[in-house]
C-alpha cells in the first residue's frame, strides 16, 4: 500500500483568484482526509500564489483532529519559509530547489553542491522532530548523499516519469525510478514521489512496492473537474491500496 498526500495547492490558485475564502482550503483539506487521504501537502511559495503560510497553521490545526494522518509541507528553505515550519511543525518537511520565479518544481537538489546549507536546514528540523525529504531526480547514485546530510526520505521527482508514460520508454523509464528507489532504500531512506502523477500512470510507479508515499495535485484536481472530487480521491486510494 501507498500513502496519498492530496496537495492542495490548486485549491489554493482557485481561492486567491476572487480573494474570499471559497473554494476553502480548510474545507477541501477535512472533505479530502474524510474520504480516507493518507495526507495533505501545500507548497507555500514565496509570492504565496495558491497555498499560503497561513494555510500552514490552519491545516495543521485541523489535523489535530485526525490522529494518524499526515501535513507535509513542500518548499525551497528560506528564511521565511523555514520561520513558519519551525513553528507549524508538520509531520514533515519535503525541501524543494525552487526558485522563487519558477512556474513550478523542475529539477530535484544537487546535493553534493549544497550539502553543507543542507546538513544545516536538515538538523534545524529534525530537532523539533520533522521528518525531512529531500525532492531528487531518479540518479540511484545519489541517494547515499541524501543520507549523509541527515535527511529521512527522497521524494523522486515524477515528471520525466508520466511523460514517457504514453510512450515506448515507458518500461526503461520505470526501471530507472525503481532502481533510484532502491538505491534509496538501500541508504536507509524511505521513499516519496510525486509531480505529475495521475489515475493511468501512479500504479505501473508504485507497483515496485518501494514508495511509501504519493504527493498529488494538479491532475487529481483536473480528473475531478470531470469526475467529481470525491470519485477521483477514492480512485487514487482504491489504486494505492
Ligand atoms: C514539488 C512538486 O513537484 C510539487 O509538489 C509542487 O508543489 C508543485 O508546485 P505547483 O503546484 O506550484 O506547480
Ligand atoms: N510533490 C508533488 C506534489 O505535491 C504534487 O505534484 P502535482 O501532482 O501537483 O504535480
Amino acid at each position: 500500500m501507498t500513502h496519498l498526500s492530496v496537495n492542495l495547492n490548486k485549491i489554493g490558485l482557485l481561492r486567491n483568484s476572487r480573494g474570499r475564502d471559497y473554494p476553502s482550503m480548510l474545507t477541501m483539506a477535512q472533505r479530502t482526509l474524510d474520504l480516507g487521504a493518507f495526507g495533505i501537502t501545500i507548497h507555500p511559495r514565496p509570492d504565496q500564489r495558491h497555498a499560503t503560510y497561513r494555510d500552514a497553521y490552519d491545516i495543521k490545526e485541523l489535523l489535530k483532529q485526525y490522529p494518524g494522518r499526515e501535513l507535509n509541507i513542500e518548499g525551497f528553505p528560506d528564511e521565511k519559509f523555514l520561520e513558519v515550519v519551525l513553528e507549524v511543525e508538520p509531520d514533515q518537511c519535503t525541501l524543494v530547489p525552487d526558485d522563487p520565479n519558477q512556474l513550478t518544481s523542475d529539477h530535484g537538489w544537487n546535493v553534493a553542491r549544497d550539502q553543507d546549507a543542507l546538513r544545516s536546514v536538515v538538523a534545524k528540523l529534525r530537532e523539533k522532530n520533522i521528518r525531512v525529504v529531500l525532492f531528487m531526480d531518479p540518479i540511484p547514485e545519489n541517494m547515499a548523499l541524501v543520507k549523509a546530510v541527515g535527511a529521512d526520505r527522497v521524494e523522486l521527482y515524477t515528471e520525466a516519469y508520466a511523460n514517457a508514460y504514453h510512450t515506448d520508454r515507458i518500461e526503461q523509464i520505470n526501471q530507472q525510478y525503481q532502481a533510484a528507489a532502491q538505491a534509496a532504500l538501500d541508504s536507509g531512506l524511505g521513499v516519496n514521489a510525486g509531480h505529475d502523477l495521475d489515475l493511468e500512470n501512479v500504479a505501473l510507479l508504485c507497483a515496485g512496492k518501494r514508495i511509501t508515499e504519493v504527493s498529488i495535485g494538479h491532475a487529481l484536481t483536473i480528473e475531478a473537474l470531470d469526475s467529481g472530487w470525491d470519485n477521483v480521491v477514492k480512485k487514487y486510494l482504491e489504486i494505492l491500496s
